[in-house]
């Protein structure tokens, strides 16, 4: 899918494509904190999008694979003036369309929409920070979600590997 050559308007998020794989830690005012693995991939097919794939899984205090987490896809748009679009769709019933920005290798978002089917989780509003720091990938993310204004509900940092 990466042979063809990257869509210029791709340029100021091309830094994210490839695999990525790590560790992060989550939580909640409502829940246990946790551990967690995760991988994530990025691609592109020479359109001005990049596909996103995450996975992630319960990692216990020795660091071993207990049981998956949650997983996400969507889609990654690069706009002019280094504004960006991202889509991303949950199997827990939810689907969100962030908007933001890119500033060197740091990108924030912030949901514009969030819709949910009517069993899910109530969930309103995410705020995402991702960056480059010394060739690993790093976000934070935080959530408004079961009643609590936009509260820290994981952070992460992957290594690239592919
Ligand atoms: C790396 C991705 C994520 C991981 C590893 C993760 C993990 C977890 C875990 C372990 C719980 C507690 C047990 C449970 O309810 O299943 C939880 C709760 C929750 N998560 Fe996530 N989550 C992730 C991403 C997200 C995202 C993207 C959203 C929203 C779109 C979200 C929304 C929620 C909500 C609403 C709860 C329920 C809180 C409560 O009931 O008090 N999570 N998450």
């Amino acid at each position: 899918m990466d042979s063809q050559s990257i869509h210029p308007d791709l340029e100021p998020i091309a830094f994210l494509l490839g695999r990525w794989e790590g560790a992060g830690v989550g939580g909640y005012p409502t829940i246990e904190s946790f551990r967690f693995g995760q991988e994530i991939v990025f691609e592109h097919n020479g359109k001005p999008f990049l596909s996103y794939q995450s996975k992630t899984w319960l990692l216990d205090d020795e660091g071993a694979m207990v049981r998956p987490l949650a997983t996400e896809s969507g889609h990654w748009r690069s706009l002019p003036e280094r504004q960006v679009e991202v889509l991303l769709s949950h199997p827990t019933g939810i689907v969100e369309i962030y908007v933001g920005e890119v500033v060197f290798h740091k990108i924030e978002l912030q949901t514009d929409v969030v819709a949910r089917t009517a069993t899910a989780k109530e969930y309103t509003a995410g705020r995402r920070l991702y960056g480059l720091v010394n060739g690993n990938l790093m976000y934070a993310y935080d959530m408004a979600a079961v009643g609590r204004p936009l509260t820290s509900h994981l952070s992460a940092e992957l290594k690239k590997v592919g």
